[in-house]
């Protein structure tokens, strides 16, 4: 299928079940699922834990095969999108320095190393960019990850609970952080998260999953223009009516 306009992710018919490994008893994950994500466009999928969010994410990365159905993501040239990837751990290369870490990325990704550390600068790591990872602090750890991901100036971001590991006041930094660095440059993007605040805080759309297999039980258009504050009581009353939806 060819894509038009600006749409950059097209999902439909998307089926996926996995067999419980111990009795082989068949857990239907998604069934006939559809989404789209225009350019620009941050979407949450939000659900309860074993929805099927990252599931979803997985496949639309292409690391887990669809049973049937169609995923289609194109990136800006018409190719490929460049993909950044965040997930709740940083997995970091923990030989490599923070640096290092960013270079190891652009250059997978064809581009110079030398602006590795003006994204590290960007995520307020500019001191630390010589340090290992294993001496870093959790949230700056995944400081690191969140600028690996943005370095390489990606297409399509895909975020798997990025700052559900981290302490509050850390995460709502990193979330700050990060509709900052979507400010700077905003891209497709689809957001994995358990936490509706974050969904409402960030996003422009919030897809709220639930059931067996996985469908969408509500979705809310976020009408509010950043950057925005968590404090916002028109995110917190969104917030409320995702947490109403869950229950
Ligand atoms: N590789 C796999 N093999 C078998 N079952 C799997 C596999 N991956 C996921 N599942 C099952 O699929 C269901 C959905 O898992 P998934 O990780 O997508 O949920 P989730 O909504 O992201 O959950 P959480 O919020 O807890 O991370 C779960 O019941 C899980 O046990």
């Amino acid at each position: 299928m060819t894509l038009t306009g600006s749409t950059r992710v097209h999902l439909s018919g998307l089926s996926k079940t996995f067999h419980d490994p111990r009795d082989g008893r068949a857990r239907p994950v998604l069934r006939d699922f559809a989404l789209d994500l225009a350019a620009g466009e941050l979407v949450a999928v939000v659900g309860a834990s074993g929805t099927g969010k990252s599931t979803l994410l997985h496949v639309v990365a292409g690391l887990v095969p669809p049973d049937a159905g169609e995923v289609s993501t194109v990136g800006a040239d018409g190719g490929p999108p460049r993909l950044g990837m965040v997930f709740q751990q940083p997995r970091l290369l923990d030989w490599c320095t923070a640096r290092q870490n960013v270079v190891l990325a652009l250059e997978a990704a064809g581009l110079p190393g030398g602006g590795a550390d003006e994204v590290l600068a960007a995520v307020g790591l500019a001191d630390h960019a010589d340090a290992f990872p294993t001496t870093l602090s959790g949230g700056q750890r995944q400081r690191v990850a969140v600028a690996r991901a943005f370095a390489i100036e990606p297409d399509l971001l895909l975020l798997d609970e990025p700052f559900s590991a981290l302490d509050e006041i850390t995460a709502r930094r990193l979330r700050l952080l990060l509709q900052e660095l979507w400010m700077a440059r905003p891209r497709a993007g689809l957001l994995v998260t358990h936490n509706p605040l974050e969904a409402a805080l960030l996003a422009d759309r919030v897809v709220v999953l639930a059931g067996s297999p996985a469908r969408v039980a509500a979705e809310y258009r976020v009408d509010r223009s950043r950057p925005r504050s968590p404090e916002d009581p028109l995110l917190f009353d969104l917030h409320t009516r995702i947490v109403a939806d869950l229950a």
